[in-house]
């Protein structure tokens, strides 16, 4: 068998339509949806990814607003941009790029997000929401995941076995709680992990999300499983892959993504989608 893909890029395409639809329908209210991106540091792949945001936002009809700052900028000074930028009435999501310098703790500068704005989802209230079933912003990566099994019939879980390897607070874990409350039967794999290979091959879906290349390879794939690549790495040569072997998983499973042009555009699109949503909360008045 060989596997068809499931594009990220595609599907991008026709959601951030959807997007760009809804964005102009809250035009006549004089409202426009406002992102805020803050990048602080020279990293330079967190520079393109930036970029690619902005870009994004350009494409759909968004305001957006890039702010970037030394490596020397103070923790207090950064939790004083988050302040104000909550207060904006013209931003609608907050974005502060990770990871931060280490003078700046994480953790409190995410907290100082207002929740109305967290569409990164990961403000300990939207990680609560998520975990309780109730409304909150979904973190992008995941949420792009389970729009990627939406896409080819797999909204509904009931009855599936969802593997997830990687149990990161902004993948791992929500992925899981996203797979369960699809009715999935779910077990999170991680380094502490016995026999990952007798997981996987029990899979109907499984999501490699650890950050390191070839963790999922043919003989641990079930023929026809759905298999879904959060992995960003770079091979000998410099190119971009995931955590997925591709071309041995690719004849074993049903579905895969690719690396590039599968989960990583999908995390921009649900940036949006957040974006959007926010918004349209605003224009509700609620
Ligand atoms: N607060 C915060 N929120 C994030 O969502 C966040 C972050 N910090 N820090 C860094 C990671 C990384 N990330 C990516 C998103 C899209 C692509 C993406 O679109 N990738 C393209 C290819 C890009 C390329 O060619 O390098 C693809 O997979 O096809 C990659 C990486 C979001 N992150
Ligand atoms: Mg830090």
């Amino acid at each position: 068998m060989t596997a068809t893909l499931i594009d990220g890029v595609a599907l991008s395409k026709q959601l951030r339509t959807e997007v760009a639809q809804r964005a102009a329908a809250l035009a006549p209210k004089g409202i426009k949806p406002g992102l805020a991106v803050i990048l602080v540091g020279d990293n330079p792949a967190s520079q393109v990814y930036v970029r690619n945001k902005v870009k994004a936002c350009e494409d759909v009809g968004f305001h957006s607003v890039l702010e970037k700052y030394e490596a020397t900028m103070s923790e207090a000074e950064l939790l004083a941009r988050v302040e104000a930028l909550n207060n904006d009435p013209s931003i609608h999501g907050i974005l502060v790029q990770l990871p931060l310098p280490d003078h700046i703790d994480d953790h409190k500068v995410i907290e100082a997000i207002s929740p109305l704005k967290d569409v990164d989802g990961f403000h300990v209230a939207s990680a609560g929401a998520l975990m309780v079933g109730e409304a909150g912003f979904k973190a992008c990566t995941p949420y792009g995941c389970m729009k990627m099994l939406e896409s080819i019939g797999m909204k509904d879980l009931r009855g599936k076995h969802a593997v997830v390897i990687g149990r990161s607070n902004i993948v791992g874990k929500p992925m899981a709680l996203m797979l369960l409350q699809a009715n999935a039967t779910v077990t999170v794999c991680h380094s502490g992990t016995a026999d990952l290979a007798a997981m996987t091959r029990q899979a109907d879906v499984v999501v490699a999300a650890v950050g390191k290349r070839n963790v999922l390879t043919a003989d641990m794939v079930k023929s026809g499983a759905v298999v879904i690549d959060v992995g960003m790495n770079r091979n000998d040569e410099g190119k971009l892959c995931g955590d997925v072997d591709f071309d041995g998983v690719r004849e074993v499973a049903g579905w895969i993504t690719p690396v590039p042009g599968g989960v990583g555009p999908m995390t921009i699109t649900m940036l949006l989608v957040n974006t959007m949503e926010s918004a349209e909360r605003v224009a509700a008045g609620r």
